[in-house]
């Protein structure tokens, strides 16, 4: 027996097969609802709850169109936000296939199987498992699908069980996938593990977090059960956010006697979504370079990373917080590069060739694809400093990012915009001469 209780009314679908309760929030586009809405719509969306009452209640967004490709949401979850987060993973899936020539994908946690009709599609996977934990959401998962390529060619399967169980029986049956994608809400650390077992050596893990508590370091009990770091709140909490959940894998990673490699890692506002796509290789040594400790000192602005030996001896160069104990401290967390260029490289030329690039009339995926390339300079560390952050510090207005950039570009310092907040930059400049810059642009502008 299962009991359900509803907490809050906004946001999304969140299932815990341990403590067996589901939390319901709802904010959807196109419906409202009333609370008696919310308490069917919770039992509605549990994959325990029996077919027959669990598909008398089906919302739906209707049909939707992403790029080109068409498709009912049926009553599943479905983001259209979240759409280039899918143009990522398609790109990445179909590069795979390029390398490999062949592409075998599990999409673990599908929805109404947009993604896995995607993977087919576009990535012209040989094969795709679309599974979803809601047995209600089966024929507009099998109709999406059909709809792209028919069921004879045996080219897809969909099932309906918990995305742990679906990878445990591929595991067991030695059928191991090229990219595997999970798209959960919440952490999906419990995935972690049996994703990894799943994948081929040299395949690929396309993972996500929406817990943006967690990295904005509001519970770090909570952060150090799903991702092994203590995480406090930093000015960069979303860019935390990104290297809890690759530390997370990493961590998990070197238990089964392997190590990842971050192709790229990409944050939305809108959830929050932290997404993240791993290369999976043989090996249980990481880079301990770049697993550690950043601190962050909130009397001078400035952050440090502490590798492991350094731990005994955390403290910040500015005298003040040496008295008054202002360094906070997360981690361990991935402290290393957030992308590989060269691989976004091939990703912009790809989607280039498939036309995708200013077709939307805004390029938003060439701009975003070509800031994470520029985040990539190795110089750069990891965080950034906010502008509003500094003119506050510095109690001045903040002069245009563009002048700023060149001013620090000037001085010899690797500066960049990140793709995580527009009105930051990512640099190896101390918030001091940050400052210095910044009041010295302002005097010329007076
Ligand atoms: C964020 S939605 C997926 C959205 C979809 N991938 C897309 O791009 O539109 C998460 C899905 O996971 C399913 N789900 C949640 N927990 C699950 C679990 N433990 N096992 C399998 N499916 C689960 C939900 O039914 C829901 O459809």
């Amino acid at each position: 027996m299962y009991s359900y209780k509803v907490f809050s009314l906004s946001s999304s679908v969140f299932m815990n097969k341990k403590t067996k309760f589901q939390l319901l929030f709802f904010h959807h586009h196109n419906f409202t609802t009333s609370f008696s809405d919310a308490m069917l719509l919770t039992l509605a969306f549990s994959p325990h709850f029996p077919q027959t009452q669990c598909c008398n209640f089906v919302p739906g967004n209707g049909f939707q169109v992403e790029r080109g490709l068409e498709f009912d949401t049926g009553g599943a979850f479905y983001r259209r936000e979240s759409a280039t987060g899918r143009d990522l993973g398609v790109l990445a899936a179909s590069l795979q296939k390029k390398v490999n020539g062949s592409l075998r994908v599990l999409d673990a946690l599908c929805g109404c199987g947009i993604r896995s009709a995607r993977y087919l599609k576009e990535a012209e996977a040989d094969f795709v498992a679309a599974n979803d934990g809601n047995e209600c959401y089966g024929k507009t998962i099998v109709d999406n699908l059909s709809r792209v390529c028919v069921k004879e060619e045996e080219k897809w399967v969909v099932t309906h069980l918990e995305a742990n169980r679906v990878m445990t029986d591929y595991y067991v049956e030695k059928s191991f996938f090229d990219f595997i994608d999970i798209d959960s809400f919440g952490s999906d650390s419990s995935f972690l593990r049996s994703a990894i077992n799943t994948l081929k050596y040299g395949g690929l893990l396309y993972v996500t977090s929406t817990d943006g508590f967690s990295s904005g370091g509001h519970r770090p009990h909570h952060s150090l059960a799903a991702y092994g770091a203590y995480v406090r709140p930093m000015p960069y909490s979303n860019e935390i956010g990104l290297r809890m959940l690759i530390g997370g894998v990493v961590r998990e990673a070197a238990l089964l006697g392997y190590h990842i490699t971050p192709l790229f890692s990409y944050y939305a506002y809108h959830g929050p979504v932290f997404r993240v796509l791993l290369r999976l290789n043989r090996g249980k040594l990481h880079d301990s370079r770049h697993y550690g400790f950043i601190g962050h000192c909130h009397q001078c602005g400035n952050s440090h990373e502490f590798s492991w030996d350094q731990l005994g001896r955390m403290s910040c160069s500015c005298s003040v917080s040496k008295v008054s104990n202002s360094l906070k401290v997360s981690g361990p967390l991935w402290t290393g590069p957030l992308h590989d260029a060269a691989y976004l490289m091939d990703m912009l030329d790809l989607a280039k060739q498939w036309g995708w690039i200013g077709c939307d009339g805004k390029d938003s995926l060439e701009k975003l694809i070509k800031l994470m390339v520029d985040e990539s300079d190795p110089r750069l560390p990891f965080g950034f400093i906010n502008l509003d952050e500094m003119a506050s510090r510095a109690k001045i207005n903040t002069p245009p990012l563009k002048t700023l950039m060149s001013a620090m570009h000037e001085k010899g310092y690797a500066a960049s915009r990140s793709h995580i907040t527009s009105n930051a930059i990512k640099t190896n400049c101390s918030m001091t001469e940050f400052i210095k810059i910044a009041k010295e642009l302002q005097q010329v502008s007076v």
